[in-house]
């Protein structure tokens, strides 16, 4: 492993969701240097979605090499990716995906839990918490009966409680109306930097675009890799 200044670096990339398919992504390569916010935008069943599940190693491509933080990702068994996510990665769903029943810090406790960590001072619920204006009454509130935007920082809190070198969003405003969005966005991108966390982002709206450092379109990311033909 070297130490290098890229957060992510994907070379001579293939992958199929299946043998007999032609092959959702055929990516030479892919460098994101660390600390970079990164917007990722395509037409629907453009390979977003297939894309960011390698760069969370959720999934693996059948040729290539995705190094995530100095980590050979597609060198690891399942299990070893699992713990790698657990401890470096924060992922923000479209859908969320919170535990209804659990409260709102039990839910980001469970991420600390997962990455290895058994205890947690309150002080650093109470900090993230804060950082997104997840007012002390909610804490101990079930995630089922929140509203879907007190649910969208959860997710975030969620996602950044393990002050995660890469941080990886997918669709995360799409249930917000546009007055909501910009406000969501610039608390997310703050919480995100005071962490140096990288970005990749992916969204159909451009408008927040102005964001970020980098606007990619996933199909100038595609190109012809001798292992995809
Ligand atoms: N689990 C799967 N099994 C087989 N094919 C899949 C699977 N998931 C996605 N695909 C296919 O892979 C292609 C890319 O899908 P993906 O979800 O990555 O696109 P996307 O750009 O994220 O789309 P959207 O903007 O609609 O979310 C699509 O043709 C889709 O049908």
């Amino acid at each position: 492993m070297t130490d290098n200044q890229n957060a992510i670096e994907l070379t001579d990339v293939c992958f199929r969701w299946q043998r007999n398919l032609p092959p959702v992504l055929s990516i030479p390569e892919f460098i994101v240097p660390r600390g970079r916010r990164v917007f990722l935008y395509g037409p629907s069943g453009s390979g977003k979605t297939t894309l960011l599940n390698l760069l969370t190693g959720i999934n693996v491509p059948q040729a290539g090499a995705v190094q995530i933080l100095d980590t050979p990702l597609h060198d690891l068994s399942g299990r070893k990716r699992d713990r790698f996510r657990a401890r470096h990665i924060g992922i923000i769903f479209q859908q969320f995906n919170l535990i209804p029943y659990l409260s709102v810090t039990d839910n980001v406790r469970l991420a600390r839990q997962l990455a290895g960590y058994r205890h947690t001072p309150q002080d650093e619920f109470a900090e993230i918490f804060g950082a997104l204006g997840l007012e002390e009454d909610l804490w101990h509130r079930s995630s089922h009966a929140l509203s879907v935007g007190q649910q969208q920082r959860v997710a975030v809190a969620r996602a950044l409680i393990n002050r995660p070198e890469l941080l990886i969003a997918d669709e995360p405003t799409s249930a917000l109306d546009s007055d909501h969005r910009d406000d969501f966005l610039q608390l997310l991108m703050q919480a995100a930097t005071e962490r140096g966390s990288t970005i990749v982002f992916v969204s159909h709206d451009k408008a927040l675009q102005h964001h970020f450092d980098d606007q990619l379109d996933i199909r100038d990311l595609q190109g012809e890799v001798a292992a995809c033909i």
